[in-house]
Parts: structure tokens; C-alpha cells; sequence
């Protein structure tokens, strides 16, 4: 982002002041559509601006504010000599008609104002932010007064979703208006608990091939155009779409691969079969009709049915176990190289066994959620854990590298990461939040899906990105109440809805 205004700057398409105005009228445009009450009459804003170009952008919105009648309170931290070049210019217009007042202390500073404006830090955080600098905000929240974060409240770091405040509770905005794009930090970790709701506004700027610092990461959202793309069935027998083989657990713990095979079957895998322990065949003949079943009593088995190269994929983890047995299983299934999706146990199983890990390949999909993900990464999952600066993001980019393949962590800020460096994240926030998705089993299903999409010629990084949404969407059909088996049997009316 920062990047892309630089070069923007730099080939003057666009000043830094002019990108500073439509962000401050983005933030007076968007807190109208938020609370249209206000736009009615005057009202009474508090407006905290900080030391950089974040507190640019407040002077702007403070400015918008009373050009409309609004009595505003500004209050700034430091002095308007020490800001950089577009805000000060911005503080010198604030002050030809209005007061920088104090940085405030006290409870009570906002009382009376209809609404809190906090521009007082945003991308351009680099530590924990002192506790008098966000005191007036914390203070604003535990009162109700209605705040407006702008691009992202104080003490979010938006490279990383981890709130950086020194002492106290952090503050929660109710309206968060951010600049030509999401950050990675509103969609992870503590960001969509302390943004409020989320507007991205334009500021007119194109993107900049080359401009980016990071490499790219995106936001996955699938558009019935796409899905007409990707998902639709036009023509072809069972066997074009691809046949996934389930590893199932003994007797008695066959339901979660029976969740995935279902899962991987409605999602349009040609055909689907289950493989359990003999002793098991009966249990699993009970439970299923479209799925077929197949007895594996040990890695032998396993590799004489992986003869045949039309079980083109394969899904491992759900409820298999981890006895030698199943670590025999593990090892047959990667060294076919197929495309091949590893959760729950067989996660478990990887984490114990170097040499199993090192058979990992391209064609992997893990799918860990954050217990697994430490087991099979510590030093990434202490590192996410101790340092502020390091997201979920980096933590499954690097993942990814060291397995040699696509690794999802699960959870309601999902990220994936390919072994290549690409990375996009797969929320279930804001809008699209589903907190009846942490449900026992919704894992297990979750991995069919990307099993079978894989076996539909998906990559394995569109595999991942494509099971996670339509999960989510899912889940959004069903509503609280759902539980882990009806996901699969959403998904007919979240094609319908797509147009499929
Ligand atoms: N031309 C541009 O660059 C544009 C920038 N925009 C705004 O500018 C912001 C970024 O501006 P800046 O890069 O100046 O960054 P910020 O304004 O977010 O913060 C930088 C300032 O805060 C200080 N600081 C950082 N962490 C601190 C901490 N923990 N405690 C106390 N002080 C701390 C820094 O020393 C620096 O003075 C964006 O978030 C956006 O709001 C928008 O106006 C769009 C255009
Ligand atoms: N708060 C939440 N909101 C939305 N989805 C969630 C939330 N918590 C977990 N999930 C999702 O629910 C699923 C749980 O999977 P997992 O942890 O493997 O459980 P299980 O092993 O019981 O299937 C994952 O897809 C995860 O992303
Ligand atoms: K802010």
C-alpha cells in the first residue's frame, strides 16, 4: 500500500495532499452512511490526531466536519511543527479557524460529543503504543461513544492483526474506513474484534505492477462468474471429474471420513471411496450409498489399490489413528505423489516422523488448525505467539516453504500459503462471520471439500482458497444451529445461489 501511493506520488498522477483529502472525506462520506442521523444537523464531534499522516487525515475529517456546522474538539498529540509535510499542511488549515487542544486525560473528555474520531496512528505503527496515547480512546469505548477508526483503531497493527497497547483494555471502533484496500490486520487475529465494521473506501489509486513491497496476498471471493468458471459442470462422465479415496479410522471412528467423503462427493468429485480396516466394513456399509467402500488392512493394501491411477486423490487425517498401521498408510499415500489433503491425525502423524514429512510434495494440502499447526511448526507457532510482528500469514507462508506444499491454517482468520510464495487469506469475519462454524467435525469436511476439488483439476493452492470460502458460505446458508454433517448437503443451494 504504502508502496503503491509512493509510486503514485513519484510519476505525479497524484499529490500526498490530494490523497489525504479523499481519505478524510472517505472517513465524513462513510461515518454519514453509518449513522445517517447525522447527517440531519450539526452535531458535536472529538477528533484525536497523532503524529503522522494518520493525524493528517484526522485534520481533514475535523475540517469536513465543521464546514458542515459541526462544533469538532480537536485534540493532537505533539506539536503541528513536528508532523510530516501533507499533514502539517493540513494541521496549518485546521488552525486558521480551529484550536489544537491538549491531548486529553480523564474519563469524561468526550462526554457530550456525538461521535470519536480516532486518527491518531495507522499503518505507520511501529511499537506498543504508550498507555496515555490510547487512554482517551479506551475511555471512549467503555462510555459507548460511537468511534470511527481511521484505516485501522490505534494499536492495531495492520501488518499482523495484533493489538499493540501498553497496559489496559483495548479500545473497539464501530466503524473502521480504510484506503484503497483491506490490510492483512483487519482479517487477522484481534482485527475484526476491534474494527467494528469494515468500509474500504477509494482513493483513487491504481495498482502499481512491481509497487508492492510484500509479495502478493489476497482476499478470497469467489463471484458466481467465477464459480461459473471453476465449478460449473458442463459436460463429461463420473470419471472426468476425478475420484477421491478417504482413509477412514477403525471401528467406531469412521464418522469424521465419512463427514469428508460426503463432503468431497457434493462438492463434485466424479466418484468417492471410503477405505477402512476390514473390521470396519460393515459399520461403513451401513452408513453409506453414493460413497463406495473398500476394505485396506494395511500400507501393502494401500499401495496395491494406489495401482490403480484413476484414485486420483486422496484425503488422510479425519478420525485414521496413529498407529504404525496408519503411519504405513501415510507413507503409501505420499509416495504415489497425487494430489493428496492431510488433516487431523495424519497432521499428528507428520509432526512425529521426519522421513514421513520429507515425502510432503507439491501436490500436498495441510490443513492444520492452530494445535496442529504447532506441532508440526513450534518454532513458527512460538514465534506467532511471542512476537507481535510476525502474523498467521508469515507463520503459513513459511510453513509452506518448509513443507514443500500448500498449507491452510484453519480458524475464523484462515490463511493459506503455497509452497511458492502466493498467500491469501479466507476470513470468516465481518460480514461473512460464522461463529457456529467451531463446531466438532466442521474441520473433517473442510478437508473433502478440498479433496474434492482437487480431484476436479483444482490446484492445489485454488483448491484450498475455494474449499475454505464455499465452507464459509455454507455455513452462512445453514445458520446457528448447523452442525458439521449438514455442510455438505448446503452446498446444492450455495451452487444455486451462485447460479451453478
Ligand atoms: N500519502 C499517504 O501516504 C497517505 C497516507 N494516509 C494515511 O497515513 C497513514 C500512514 O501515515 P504514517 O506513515 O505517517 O504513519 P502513522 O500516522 O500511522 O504513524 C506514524 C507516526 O507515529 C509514530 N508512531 C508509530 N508507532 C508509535 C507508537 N507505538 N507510539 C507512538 N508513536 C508512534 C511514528 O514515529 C510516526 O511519527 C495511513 O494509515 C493513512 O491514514 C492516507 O492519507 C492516504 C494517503
Ligand atoms: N470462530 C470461528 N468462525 C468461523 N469458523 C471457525 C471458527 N472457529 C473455527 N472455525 C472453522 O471451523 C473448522 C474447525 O475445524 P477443526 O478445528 O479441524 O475441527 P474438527 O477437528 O472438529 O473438524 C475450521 O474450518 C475452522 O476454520
Ligand atoms: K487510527
Amino acid at each position: 500500500m504504502r508502496a503503491i501511493e509512493r509510486a503514485a506520488i513519484a510519476t505525479g498522477a497524484v499529490t500526498g495532499r490530494t490523497l489525504m483529502e479523499r481519505a478524510g472525506r472517505g472517513v465524513v462520506d462513510a461515518l454519514l452512511t453509518q449513522w445517517p442521523a447525522m447527517r440531519d444537523g450539526p452535531r458535536r464531534a472529538a477528533v484525536l490526531c497523532g503524529p503522522g499522516n494518520n493525524g493528517g487525515d484526522g485534520f481533514v475529517v475535523a475540517r469536513l466536519l465543521r464546514d458542515r456546522g459541526w462544533r469538532v474538539d480537536l485534540h493532537s498529540w505533539g506539536r503541528a511543527a513536528d508532523l510530516p509535510p501533507d499533514a502539517r499542511a493540513n494541521a496549518d488549515l485546521w488552525m486558521e479557524t480551529g484550536a489544537l487542544r491538549d491531548w486529553p486525560e480523564g474519563g469524561d473528555w468526550a462526554d457530550g460529543a456525538d461521535l470519536v474520531v480516532d486518527a491518531v496512528l495507522g499503518t505507520g505503527l511501529v511499537r506498543p503504543v504508550p498507555a496515555a496515547m490510547h487512554a482517551p480512546l479506551r475511555a471512549a469505548s467503555e462510555r459507548g461513544l460511537p468511534l470511527v477508526a481511521v484505516d485501522g483503531l490505534t494499536g492495531l497493527d495492520l501488518d499482523t492483526g495484533a493489538m499493540r497497547i501498553m497496559g489496559g483494555s483495548p479500545a473497539r471502533a464501530d466503524l473502521t474506513v480504510t484506503f484503497h484496500a483491506a490490510k492483512v490486520g483487519h482479517y487477522l487475529a484481534d482485527g475484526p474484534a476491534r474494527s467494528g465494521r469494515l468500509v474500504v473506501t477509494d482513493i483513487g489509486l491504481d495498482p502499481v505492477p512491481g509497487a508492492d513491497d510484500a509479495p502478493s496476498c489476497r482476499l478470497v471471493d469467489l463471484s458466481a462468474g467465477d464459480a461459473a468458471r471453476c465449478l460449473r459442470k458442463t459436460d463429461g462422465h463420473k470419471y472426468d471429474h476425478g475420484h477421491v479415496l478417504v482413509l477412514s479410522g477403525g471401528v467406531g471412528r469412521g464418522g469424521a471420513a465419512r463427514m469428508a467423503a460426503r463432503g468431497a462427493l457434493r462438492i463434485g468429485a466424479g466418484l468417492v471411496t471410503l477405505a477402512c480396516p476390514p473390521a470396519a466394513l460393515i459399520e461403513n456399509a451401513a452408513q453409506l450409498d453414493a460413497i463406495m467402500l473398500r476394505a485396506v488392512k494395511d500400507e501393502g493394501a494401500l499401495t496395491d489399490l494406489l495401482g490403480d491411477p484413476r484414485l486420483d486423490t486422496l484425503c488422510l487425517g479425519p478420525g485414521l489413528g496413529l498407529t504404525a498401521r496408519e503411519a504405513g498408510l501415510l507413507r503409501a499415500a505420499l509416495r504415489v505423489g497425487r494430489g493428496t489433503v492431510l488433516d487431523g491425525d495424519a497432521l499428528t502423524l507428520l509432526a512425529r516422523d521426519d522421513d514421513l514429512f520429507s515425502l510432503l510434495h507439491e501436490c500436498c494440502v495441510l490443513t492444520p488448525h492452530a494445535g496442529e499447526f504447532a506441532r508440526l511448526f513450534p518454532d513458527l507457532a512460538d514465534r506467532l505467539a511471542k512476537d507481535s510482528a510476525f502474523s498467521k500469514l508469515d507463520a503459513a507462508r513459511q510453513a509452506a516453504l518448509r513443507a514443500g506444499c500448500t498449507v491452510l491454517v484453519k480458524g475464523p482468520d484462515t490463511v493459506i500459503a503455497g509452497p511458492d510464495g502466493q498467500a491469501a487469506l479466507a476470513p470468516a469475519s465481518y460480514g461473512r462471520a460464522v461463529p457456529w462454524l467451531a463446531t466438532a467435525g466442521a474441520g473433517d469436511v473442510l478437508s473433502g471439500f478440498i479433496a474434492g476439488l482437487l480431484a476436479r483439476g483444482f490446484d492445489p493452492m485454488r483448491a484450498a482458497e475455494t474449499g475454505a470460502w464455499l465452507h464459509v458460505e455454507c455455513a452462512r446458508q445453514l445458520g446457528a444451529g448447523m452442525i458439521a454433517q449438514d455442510l455438505p448437503d448446503a452446498l446444492p443451494r450455495v451452487f444455486a445461489r451462485l447460479g451453478l
